[in-house]
């Protein structure tokens, strides 16, 4: 990665801590919430319950050898932490295991007639038709009279709060609050992140997305807009290639997204029509690369993946996952330079997100005390706090 000194790998061994949390408990929910969400059949039952077991106590057991992508999970590590308790590997691999082994259970990957039923799709519709995305899409209304390095300012920070509209955290994160003793954003490069994406025209953006519903739909409302003042030239959107922590992007929520944009009123409608044509001229293009729901940091990312990030003006890294997968899921020093961990990423990197796991980069010494001093290391998993940070 660098010379910078490497840091322990994130392990969700120890009770108390917050990835130990998010397996014991988290998942749990996740499992119950999608359960109730559907009238599914004995079998997917039955599959749910030995799911919930081995999330209690369950090892990591290889995927039959039918399975459709056996052979990429045995690249992503499955030969060797087949036998393993779900505790004792990788957080990242771990809670990626979960998902796969939860889309099994209900039938997603087939064959039959649960086959590509998103079990997470009430929840993101849910919020999708929400009063509180009216309230953001009326909102509009009045921006669109702004100056537009305005538009521009209040759209990307809609996106980077946007984040907050993570349905899995949302499972377990009730009663957190603001904190008025340290500033929101605990790290800011807007203004490098504006000189990448200047005029004239910066060509290429990559933004890859993280949740569906009020985190994607002002995502796509600064990709529009950007293109739409000729601020970039073209853009790819890179969602997940199927239902991945709750409420993550795939290409139907984009498109449901899109939709409920053109169906709205004002503004916003605009925005829709405006993504719409992009879409079908070619200016706004879909990536769902199997990498996405990889169990696996950047650092190992393939090189085809390789090669559309080195071809970007910028790739904006959307939310909390992204953000550990591009750091790769240490505890790090929280004062570690971002431009030293980010190193080997094949082009100028931008991270958009709001902070709700323990890993951090790129603190100045002076805000890591006071966020300390203030919320003890709350500030880490709160959701309260947001960053921006580019490495050029
Ligand atoms: O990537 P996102 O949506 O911002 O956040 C995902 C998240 O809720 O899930 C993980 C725990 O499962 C944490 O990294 C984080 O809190």
């Amino acid at each position: 990665m660098s010379d910078t000194p490497t840091a322990p790998v994130i392990v969700p061994d120890e009770p108390g801590t917050f990835p130990h949390g998010v397996l014991a408990e988290r998942h749990p929910a996740i499992v119950r919430q999608v359960r109730e969400a559907f009238p599914y059949e004995p079998a997917q039952h039955r599959a749910l319950d030995a799911l919930l077991a081995d999330c209690a106590t369950g090892t990591i057991e290889p995927l039959p050898a039918g399975a459709h992508d056996r052979e990429r999970w045995r690249a992503w590590g499955m030969d060797t932490y087949a036998g393993r308790s779900w505790y004792d590997v990788p957080w990242l691999w771990s809670e990626s295991w979960f998902y796969r082994r939860l889309l099994d259970a209900v039938g997603y990957f087939g064959p039959g007639p649960w086959q590509g039923d998103d079990p997470f799709r009430p929840s993101k519709l849910a919020e999708l038709g929400s009063p509180a995305t009216d309230e953001e899409l009326a909102a509009l209304d009045d921006l669109t009279g702004r100056p537009e390095d305005e538009q521009a300012a209040a759209l990307l920070h809609g996106s980077l709060w946007g984040n907050r509209a993570d349905l899995g955290f949302r499972l377990s994160a009730e009663g957190a609050g603001e904190s008025a003793a340290v500033p929101a954003l605990v790290a800011d490069d807007t203004e490098r992140l504006w000189t990448l994406l200047g005029t004239p025209a910066a060509d290429t953006l990559c933004l890859v997305a993280d949740n569906a519903g009020r985190e994607l739909v002002p995502d796509l409302l600064l990709i529009a807009h950007l293109l739409a003042h000729g601020r970039i030239g073209r853009a790819v959107l890179h969602v997940k290639p199927y239902p991945y922590y709750v409420s993550d992007a795939t290409t139907a929520d984009v498109v449901d997204a899109v939709r409920r944009l053109t169906g709205a009123e004002g503004a916003a409608a605009a925005y829709g029509r405006g993504l719409w044509a992009a879409l079908s001229d070619g200016r706004l293009t879909l990536r769902a690369h199997p990498f996405s729901c990889s169990p696996l940091p950047y650092t190992e990312m393939p090189d085809d993946l390789r090669a559309d990030f080195a071809a970007a003006a910028v790739t904006v890294v959307k939310g909390d996952l992204n953000y550990r997968r591009l750091v790769e899921d240490r505890y790090w020093p929280p004062t570690t330079p971002f431009a030293d961990v980010t190193r080997y990423f094949p082009g100028p990197v931008a991270a958009l997100r709001t902070l709700k796991s323990d890993v951090i980069t790129g603190l100045t010494a002076g805000t890591e005390a006071a966020l300390t001093a203030a919320e003890e290391q709350r500030w880490r998993t709160s959701g309260t706090h947001a960053l921006i940070q580019v490495r050029t």
